[in-house]
């Protein structure tokens, strides 16, 4: 009998904490679909009169003689999006693998030769955006050539996306990007921590996932921050976003190339659109989101079809149909 009433008092206190889940999650899908509405605003129409190039010349540097697959990944996965002409600069011995998978990209067996850095840069004033890092592995001397080959993009003011053992190299030299407001870095769980680690000095708070992307993109001069995971939180150290598009269980390698090489597709076209099309927002976080989105939806659509056989492949072969079905409704 005594129990009456607190069950009363826990079954009201469960209903408003039902009611508060359920506002928070009917604001996070409103948040969600706004922010995919600036999306839409950054992509180029289709048009007769544009000629080969204009929608988009994106280079992948990375590849090398242990991995070929992520930069195939990441370079085929730009022009699937829509960029119209894909580059990989790697070193000498992924070149063949490479240009065997698809005839489709322009590979340049470039990365360890001793002039490395002046055969991208001659490259540099046709391209829109590199994605730097897919597979490029831990070696000095590649290292080295990669360290020139950023700062002379900087230089330029090449848009640079910088993923996997670009991190690595960031890690070591966080002065490299350092305010470089062109610049989008997309690390796992993995090379987040060691990213604040070596950036904020000390481990980061877990309980905190917002706080340490935001002030991890703040350290590094306000720099794009894509921390990927269950959800993907994305800031520019004024602004976090969070994207949460339904994706799947399945984790598969290689999923994070086709991530980073489409958002160096969507970089370009957010920077060419510029802060009117992203309702101020800062079009690279607008370009970040939309790459997070369009990744979760293919995984999502291939994962329907293949289980738990999905591969990276069966999500690149979603790419139209998810494209179309987030950004052309
Ligand atoms: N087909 C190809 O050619 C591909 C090539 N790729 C290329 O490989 C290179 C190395 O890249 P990478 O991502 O494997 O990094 P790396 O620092 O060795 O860490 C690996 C270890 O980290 C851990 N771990 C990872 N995620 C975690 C998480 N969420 N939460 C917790 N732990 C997590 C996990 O550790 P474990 O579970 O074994 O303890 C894992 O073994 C790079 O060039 C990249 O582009 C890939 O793109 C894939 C497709
Ligand atoms: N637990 C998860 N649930 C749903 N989606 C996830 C999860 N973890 C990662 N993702 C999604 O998978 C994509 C790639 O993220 P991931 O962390 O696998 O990158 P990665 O480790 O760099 O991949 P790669 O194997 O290409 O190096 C992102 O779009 C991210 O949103
Ligand atoms: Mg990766």
């Amino acid at each position: 009998m005594a129990l009456g009433p607190r069950c009363g008092a826990i079954r009201a206190c469960r209903r408003v904490l039902e009611r508060a889940f359920s506002l928070r999650k009917a604001h996070s899908i409103k948040d969600m679909e706004n922010t995919l509405q600036l999306v839409r605003n950054i992509i180029p129409p289709l048009s007769s009169t544009k000629h080969k190039g204009q929608d988009g010349r994106i280079g992948v540097v990375g590849g090398c003689q242990e991995y070929t697959g992520a930069p195939y990944f990441a370079a085929i996965s730009a022009l699937k999006v829509g960029a119209d002409l894909s580059h990989v600069f790697c070193a000498s011995a992924a070149a063949p693998v490479i240009k065997a998978y698809s005839p489709e990209l322009i590979v340049h067996p470039v990365l360890d030769s001793p002039n490395a850095v002046h055969e991208v840069e001659k490259w540099l004033p046709r391209l829109h955006a590199l994605v730097v890092g897919p597979g490029l592995g831990r070696d000095d001397a590649l290292l080295r050539n990669v360290q020139g080959i950023l700062e002379v993009s900087k230089a330029r003011d090449i848009p640079v996306v910088i993923d996997a053992d670009g991190l690595w190299l960031v890690a070591q030299q966080p002065a490299l990007i350092h305010g470089y407001r062109k610049a989008v870095l997309t690390p796992n769980h993995v090379e987040f921590s060691r990213l604040y680690d070596a950036v904020l000095r000390g481990p980061m708070d877990s309980d905190d996932s917002h706080g340490s992307v935001l002030r991890l993109s703040q350290a590094l001069g306000n720099v794009t921050v894509v921390q990927k995971g269950e959800r993907d939180i994305l800031s520019n150290g004024q602004q976090v976003l969070v994207c949460s598009q339904e994706g799947s269980s399945r984790r598969c390698g290689g999923q994070g190339d086709l991530l980073s090489g489409s958002l160096g597709v969507l970089v370009h076209w957010a920077l060419l659109a510029g802060p009117q099309k992203t309702n101020g927002s800062s079009p690279l976080l607008v370009a970040a989101f939309g790459a997070c989105s369009l990744t979760r939806q293919c995984n999502h659509q291939a994962f329907q079809k293949h289980g738990r056989s999905t591969t990276t492949s069966d999500m690149i072969a979603e790419v139209g149909a998810a494209f179309s079905k987030l950004f052309e409704t």
